[in-house]
């Protein structure tokens, strides 16, 4: 649920805090991600009053969403994390297919790649997503860090639970080199990259050619690190396939119909064309 799906909602049905200070087209991008959390219950019971079969939702609401709903399916349970709502009646129950987009993605775009070891950047909403899903595919080790690694030790903490100890652990910014020359892929689940938060999460002097590096940004789809890991020789996955396939299910989830994945993505490459 964006917050501009948010505003057409409001738009519909003013159900919105009627204290606001000021009319949500007025609002600067800050407040209105600060009011997005407070708001998604609202929103949630909004759309099932307004009819709608489901919702998307979006940071950074994946999380703050979930008291507002009825029940959760047993991976969104697991990953805390919600990213599709669907409309049973009157109960509204909450799914992931982040991680199941990420999966369905990397399993096709990189389909023999070697995953002893991975280096993760982004312990965030998607990093959980993103980490679960390469685990369940069988990855040996996650490193995982992050600008706040305590996010990297909780996540860590979590899938050592999940998964076993030995295949998740927090790693340290001060030792990425060390990880990623170890490593067999790199994965950015950051912002950083992305049109609005330009740049690399790692120094191309970082990288070599025997990693293979996933980024998890679609705008742009060739990020900064990808062009980097590119021209080192380095096999690539853009973020493309993830917001594809994690569309593609929460459609099946709201239809119970399965759409055609490659026309999505050639629809995604008229849409995104840098
Ligand atoms: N392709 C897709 O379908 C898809 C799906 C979900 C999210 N995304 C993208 O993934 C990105 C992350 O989304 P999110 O919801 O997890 O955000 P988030 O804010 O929940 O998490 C991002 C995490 O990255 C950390 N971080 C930021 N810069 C860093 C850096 N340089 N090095 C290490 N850690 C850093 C932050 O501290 C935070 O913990 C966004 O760009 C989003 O658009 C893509
Ligand atoms: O691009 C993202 O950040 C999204 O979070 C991707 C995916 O989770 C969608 O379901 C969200 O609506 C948007």
């Amino acid at each position: 649920m964006t917050c501009d799906a948010r505003h057409r909602i409001n738009e519909l049905s003013s159900p919105y805090d009627p204290r606001s200070p000021s009319p949500a087209s007025e609002e600067t991008p800050h407040e209105r991600s600060a009011r997005c959390p407070a708001a998604a219950g609202d929103l949630v019971r909004s759309a099932r009053r307004l009819g709608y079969t489901g919702l998307n939702i979006t940071h950074p609401c994946k999380q703050t969403v979930i008291p507002h709903l009825d029940e959760l399916s047993p991976e969104a349970a697991r990953l805390g994390a919600v990213n599709t709502v669907t409309f049973d009646g009157d109960r509204a129950i909450g799914h992931n297919t982040d991680w199941t987009g990420f999966a369905e993605s990397f399993a096709r775009g990189l389909p023999d790649a070697r995953t002893r070891r991975i280096v993760q950047l982004g312990a965030g909403g998607a990093g959980a997503a993103v980490a679960h899903a390469l685990l369940t595919l069988g990855a040996g080790q996650i490193s995982l860090i992050d600008v706040h690694p305590s996010r990297a030790q909780a996540l860590s903490a979590e899938l050592q639970r999940r998964f076993s100890h030995a295949r998740a652990h927090a790693g340290d910014a001060a030792d990425l080199k060390e990880l990623l020359r170890e490593a067999d892929g790199l994965v950015n689940a950051t912002p950083t990259g992305m049109v609005a938060h330009p740049g690399t999460p790692v120094p191309a002097e970082l990288l070599h050619p025997g990693l293979w590096v996933a980024d998890i940004i679609y705008r742009p789809m060739r990020t900064e690190l990808l062009a980097h890991a590119a021209d080192l020789g380095c096999r690539t996955l853009n973020g493309g396939g993830m917001v594809v396939f994690q569309a593609a299910h929460a459609f099946r989830l709201f239809t119970g119909l399965t759409p055609d994945p490659e026309r999505m993505l050639a629809h995604l490459a008229t849409l995104v064309t840098t």
